[in-house]
């Protein structure tokens, strides 16, 4: 899916009256198949920029055209088929605790179903080899009929990543999809959304703390700070100095957030880390 933002503005909806926008007369414009990566400090408005792209959130102001569309001038029935064209990974994914892991990624699939269709799918999976081969690119096929909650955060963040494979849409929006792995399942996590996104011509855009990781695997970076275009470069374009500017005052988030140990229930107490952002 080709995206097309010009100048466009949005605010969190919870954001108090007379706060500043979020995103301030963004341009951007990305190809159908194209693959980037959006880096900023914390508060930058990388995940407002998602959820706009998203059609969760209007523009303010300026536009936003998806496949030469404007989403909020179709009639609702069309937003909705658009909407399903589009696959929004939250941080933290949604996924109901007593849901078996089958289920959970299956429901990637739910946008392309019809009602009745999805209502069968929570009780009986439908395409139970498809959740397999989803979950074993992620290194996870062992958890197929594992409950939801009984899996580490790490574990619930890829399930929450093997849906993509499952869904229909054209346009991929992954937002810090690495804050609860490790380093090495950081970058096999990277690598198989990449590739998947990659054999399937979908449009990936993926909001990252790891600088170094977004700098490794993706061919274009898009810095944002206070909203607003930072730069917007090939990745081997990105000096030292550019990030610096970036990050400027929030250098201790240039090194990423420290993993969160990928582990189940601890069988003993474990040192906890606090970080503030
Ligand atoms: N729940 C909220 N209520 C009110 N305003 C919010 C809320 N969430 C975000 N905002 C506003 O939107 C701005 C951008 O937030 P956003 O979450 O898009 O940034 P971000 O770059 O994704 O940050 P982070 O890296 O910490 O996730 C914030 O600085 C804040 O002003």
């Amino acid at each position: 899916m080709k995206i097309d933002l010009s100048a466009a503005s949005a605010r969190h909806p919870a954001a108090r009256a007379g706060a500043a926008p979020a995103i301030r007369a963004l341009d951007l414009q990305v190809a159908a198949g194209e693959q980037l990566a959006i880096i900023g400090p914390s508060g930058a408005g990388k995940t407002t920029l998602l959820q706009l792209l998203a059609c969760a959130l209007p523009p303010g102001a300026g536009v936003l055209q998806l496949d030469g569309q404007s989403p909020w001038q179709l009639p609702r029935a069309e937003l909705q088929r658009l909407r399903g064209r589009l696959f929004l990974a939250p941080q933290v994914p949604p996924l109901p605790p007593r849901q078996r892991v089958v289920t959970s990624v299956l429901a990637g699939r739910l946008p392309a179903m019809g009602t009745w269709q999805s209502l069968r799918s929570l009780f009986y999976p439908v395409d139970i080899p498809a959740a397999f081969e989803a979950l074993d690119r992620f290194d996870l096929a062992d958890k197929l009929f594992e409950r939801v909650d009984r899996l580490s955060g790490g574990e619930r963040q890829r399930v929450g990543l093997a849906r993509a494979l499952l869904s229909p849409a054209s346009l991929w929006l992954i937002d810090e999809p690495l804050s609860a792995l490790d380093p090495m399942r950081a970058r096999q996590a990277m690598d198989t959304l990449l590739d998947a996104a990659r054999e399937r011509g979908t449009t990936l855009v993926t909001t990252l703390h790891q600088v170094d990781v977004a700098l490794a695997h993706f061919p274009r970076i898009v810095g944002l700070r206070d909203g607003a275009l930072a730069f917007d470069l090939p990745a081997a374009e990105v000096t030292r100095e550019r990030l610096a500017a970036l990050y400027a005052q929030h250098e201790h988030e240039l090194d990423g957030p420290p993993p969160v140990i990928d582990e189940v229930t601890p069988a003993s107490p474990q040192r906890v880390v606090m970080h503030c952002r």
